[in-house]
């Protein structure tokens, strides 16, 4: 659990982050959004040290974040950022070794934990190991990123728009490996991004900041129904708010197990928002349901999208 007790950061007498609290608990994946310049990246730099703050503190687990040793820190939170990427003379191995080697973990671990964590990213590592970055697309290289970030096996992940510059589809497809590897490992991440399409995916808490201050913080439900201010609204934006909170539930929430109809169907795991443009692309008002191993689950009915079957 990370406690964020009233800090404040400046820059040349401007503030960045003013009197920020905030507790983050263990396992959470919180997305903080802000427009540019609101404060995010200090805040994330923080939170690993990279800057101090003016005033206020931050706990790890109960203990200052002050009294951990540089090393003891880098072990425990791992640090992923778009804009500094990865060490160019660096070999993709080396890159995601950095941590562990650093932590002088024995040679055959990190070659193992190196090889482990580039099949979980889908880089076949007989492929990729000897590899220098300049040899890799954006979303290679930002998968490296992220492997290196999780070398050490740290309890918390820090992300910096770590998907940024990517084209919609790898950066999707990025998304979901992200969600799963925080479903399968329990790690805390904080995610920093500035588009409100992936803190709603992505996140099962926001926080908004404007100028320093967080004005908001909920579920992505939250924003959508109950924004807190004109500027929450204005930046949440209000087109299409019923299609976003379909976007929040899966099929599997309102499916009817047991019937069966006939056709192509949908699966479990989609979002009511998929189900919702296969009824209309399809021009049925009845759907069949596979679950994730292709088996019939139920079916879904077009008028399931307003809640469940009663
Ligand atoms: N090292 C620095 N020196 C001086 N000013 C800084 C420094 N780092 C950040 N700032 C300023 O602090 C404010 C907050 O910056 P920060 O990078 O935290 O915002 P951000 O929300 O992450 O923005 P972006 O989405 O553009 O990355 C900005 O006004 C920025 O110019």
């Amino acid at each position: 659990m990370i406690e964020i007790d009233n800090i404040c950061k400046s820059f040349d007498g401007r503030a960045a982050v003013s009197e920020m609290s905030l507790t983050i608990k263990a396992g959470e994946l919180i997305v903080l959004i802000g427009s540019s310049g609101s404060g995010k990246s200090t805040f994330l730099k923080l939170l690993n040290r990279l800057l101090e703050p003016d005033s206020g503190n931050i706990q790890l687990h109960g203990k200052d974040i002050a009294d951990y040793s540089p090393e003891q820190l880098r072990r425990r939170i791992g640090y992923a950022i778009q804009s500094v990427g990865l060490f160019p003379h660096w070999t993709v191995e080396q890159n995601i070794a950095a941590v562990p080697t650093l932590l002088k973990w024995p040679k055959a671990r990190i070659r193992e934990r190196v090889s482990e964590l580039l099949s979980l990213l889908h880089l076949p590592p007989e492929v990729f190991l000897q590899r220098y970055p300049h040899q890799l697309s954006g979303g290679q290289q930002q998968r490296v990123g992220v492997a290196r970030a999780l070398a050490a096996d740290p309890e918390v992940l820090l992300m910096d728009e770590p998907f940024g510059a990517l084209d919609p589809v790898t950066r999707a497809s990025l998304q979901q490996e992200l969600a799963s590897i925080h479903a399968m490992s329990g790690k805390t991440i904080v995610l920093v991004t500035h588009d409100i399409d992936e803190a709603l995916a992505l996140g099962e808490r926001i926080v908004l900041m404007d100028q320093g201050r967080i004005a908001q913080q909920g579920t992505p439900r939250d924003f959508l129904l109950a924004p807190a201010s004109d500027f929450v609204r204005g930046f949440v934006g209000q087109s299409d708010v019923g299609i976003r909170l379909l976007g929040l539930d899966k099929v599997a929430d309102r499916v009817r197990a047991g019937d069966t109809i006939a056709g192509e169907p949908i699966r479990s795991n989609d979002t009511l928002r998929e189900a919702l443009s296969a009824f209309i692309t399809r021009k049925v008002d009845i759907l069949p349901v596979v679950d994730e191993h292709g088996q019939s689950a139920g079916v879904l009915h077009f008028s399931d999208l307003l809640g469940a079957p009663t």
